[in-house]
């Protein structure tokens, strides 16, 4: 699904209602209906109090047309006007006096905190205040309202984006942002519904389809993309009847350290179990005995020093490396690092100390192989990239590093963020029982795992970011969060692939 920015969205508006010779008020009509429908269909004719604060814009154009609705239906609707300023839409102007025709109960101006109601916990909050219009951060009684509403216990549904909030720029004042029980957005979800800083506004939402011009939308290059169960379906490539070990390539996972041999097991067992034809691990000499008994198919090839990696020398081509789980920082390993990144062509996945080292020794940058995935999670990506001021400043920098040095950046987290140059994929799947250690043990060796099988790198990165957290929600829809552990993410890669192409929705666990 393809996220836009708020800017194409207006543009998206206009096209729609050329093309489709409509008026804007009638794209709005449309807009509210599809609201009023989802409330209708859960509250069927519930005489719970509705309270609907509506902007002076069209998101409170939209909370008019729904209060209408409902009113039509015979809901109990209180409907609020909040005066934040003089300057009304034509289309909150034409609901305004609509509304007006189909109850005596009109909406209430409110000017001040002096106006804010009473709402009790068992009601309904509709917030129709701003939507992706908002121009700057709310202040004075606005503000104040929307941190009234913020402390109520009833259920808060905003209209388009939770008020206060920015679809695609940075967060301002995180106490003038209505934090919404549940969002319904037209036509695409914003790309602030998937950043660290502003996702916990937007705790649940559904996408409504208002019918905007696909041809403008299917050609719009969006700000990025939203990769669930449809997508991942396209990226998978299926095995021919006739392919044998060779055709899945030879993947190589240079891991481990004495006391984190774990990190070689887990990253080479998900490399087999997301298809690899050959998986060698390269560990320093204590791993030996684990890795032959841990993992039989695997083979082994060890360090000369018993404790840590020195130098990485390997008697095939690999197709594919993965570097970096539990490595430790030694001076000899950063060594041995820099002449695998200097004497080798196949495409690495670059994880964990690898990355660390990397940042403590920023020329072996210029060594990386292009094209090379690299998985930090937040703390590595400082090293790499340095501190930045926000969620947008960071994908900026991310952007900016993948272009100089032509590199996959995976930045993990709750929507797992891939960058390729100008590129943003943002993963749907996940939970956070996948916090645990291993996960990114695991993710790098599936990543590793793709490629060798020919998945290009980006395709690989994407595709492997989808499945790992597939195989989390699966495994998590089984045993649930807390018990949830790395080796159980590898376990369930095979229920993810069975997934893949089976009819449960996105989000559902998979029964076995
Ligand atoms: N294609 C679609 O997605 C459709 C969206 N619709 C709705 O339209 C709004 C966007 O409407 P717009 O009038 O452009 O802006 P807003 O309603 O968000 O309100 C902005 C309004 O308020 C003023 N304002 C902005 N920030 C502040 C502030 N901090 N304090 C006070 N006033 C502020 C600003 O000047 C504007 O006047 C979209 O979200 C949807 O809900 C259409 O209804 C259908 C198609
Ligand atoms: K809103």
């Amino acid at each position: 699904m393809k996220i836009f920015s708020s800017e194409q969205l207006y543009e998206a508006d206009k096209i729609t209602t050329e093309k489709q010779q409509i008026t804007s008020e009638e794209l709005m009509e449309r807009a509210g209906t599809q609201i009023f429908q989802w409330l209708h269909q859960r509250l069927q004719g519930a005489p719970v109090p509705i309270h609907i604060f509506c902007g002076i814009g069209d998101n409170g154009g939209d909370g008019l047309v729904v209060g209408r609705l409902l009113i039509e239906q015979g809901y109990n609707v209180i409907v609020y006007v909040v005066n934040c300023s003089d300057k009304r839409s034509e289309n909150f102007l034409h609901n305004y006096d609509k509304i007006k025709n189909v109850t005596k109960k009109w909406p209430i101006l409110m000017t001040s905190e002096d106006d804010f109601p009473e709402i009790n916990p068992e009601e309904i909050i509709v917030d129709a205040i701003f939507g992706i219009g908002l121009n700057r951060c709310p202040d004075g009684w606005v503000k104040e309202l929307i941190q009234y509403i913020n402390k109520r216990k009833a259920f808060k549904l905003a209209i388009d984006i939770p008020s206060g909030l920015y679809s695609n720029s940075p967060l301002e004042d995180k106490e003038a942002v209505l934090s919404a029980n549940h969002t319904l957005t037209f036509q695409a979800p914003k790309l602030s519904f998937f950043l660290p800083e502003t996702a916990p506004f937007v705790s649940n939402f559904d996408v409504l389809d208002i019918g905007l011009d696909l041809e403008f939308l299917h050609k719009s290059e969006p700000l990025a993309h939203l990769i669930s169960k449809p997508e991942a379906q396209r990226f998978y490539q299926p095995r021919e009847k006739f392919g044998h070990k060779g055709t899945y390539g030879h993947a190589l996972l240079v891991a481990g350290s004495y006391g984190k041999i774990g990190a070689a097991v887990l990253s080479t067992k998900a490399a087999f179990r997301i298809g690899a034809g050959l998986v060698t691990a390269f560990v320093p000499k204590c791993g030996y005995p684990i890795l032959q008994t841990a993992i039989p198919e695997a083979m082994v090839i060890t360090d000369k020093n018993e404790e840590y990696i020195s130098s990485i020398e390997v008697d095939f081509e690999p197709s594919a490396i993965g570097v970096g789980m539990g490595l430790g920082k030694n001076k000899a390993t950063v060594e041995a690092l820099k002449k695998l990144f200097t004497n080798t062509e196949s495409p690495f996945v670059i994880d964990a100390d690898a990355l660390n080292n990397i940042s403590k020794n920023k020329e072996l940058l210029k060594l990386l192989p292009k094209n090379s995935v690299l998985t930090p999670h937040p703390g590595e990506l400082k090293g790499l990239i340095g501190i930045w001021k926000n969620d947008y400043d960071k994908i900026e920098k991310v952007k900016k590093f993948s272009s100089k040095h032509e590199v996959v950046v995976i930045i993990k987290g709750a929507y797992t963020l891939t960058v390729y140059g100008d590129k943003l994929y943002l993963n749907s799947s996940g939970n956070p029982g996948m916090a645990t250690a291993g996960s990114g043990d695991a993710l790098t060796g599936v990543i590793t795992g793709l490629l060798s099988q020919g998945y290009d790198p980006l395709l690989a990165s994407v595709f492997g970011v989808y499945i790992h957290g597939r195989a989390g929600d699966i495994a998590a829809g089984q045993m649930g969060y807390e018990a949830l552990m790395a080796g159980d993410i590898i376990e369930f890669l095979a229920d993810a692939y069975i997934d893949l192409f089976n009819n449960t929705k996105n989000d559902e666990p998979y029964e076995k």
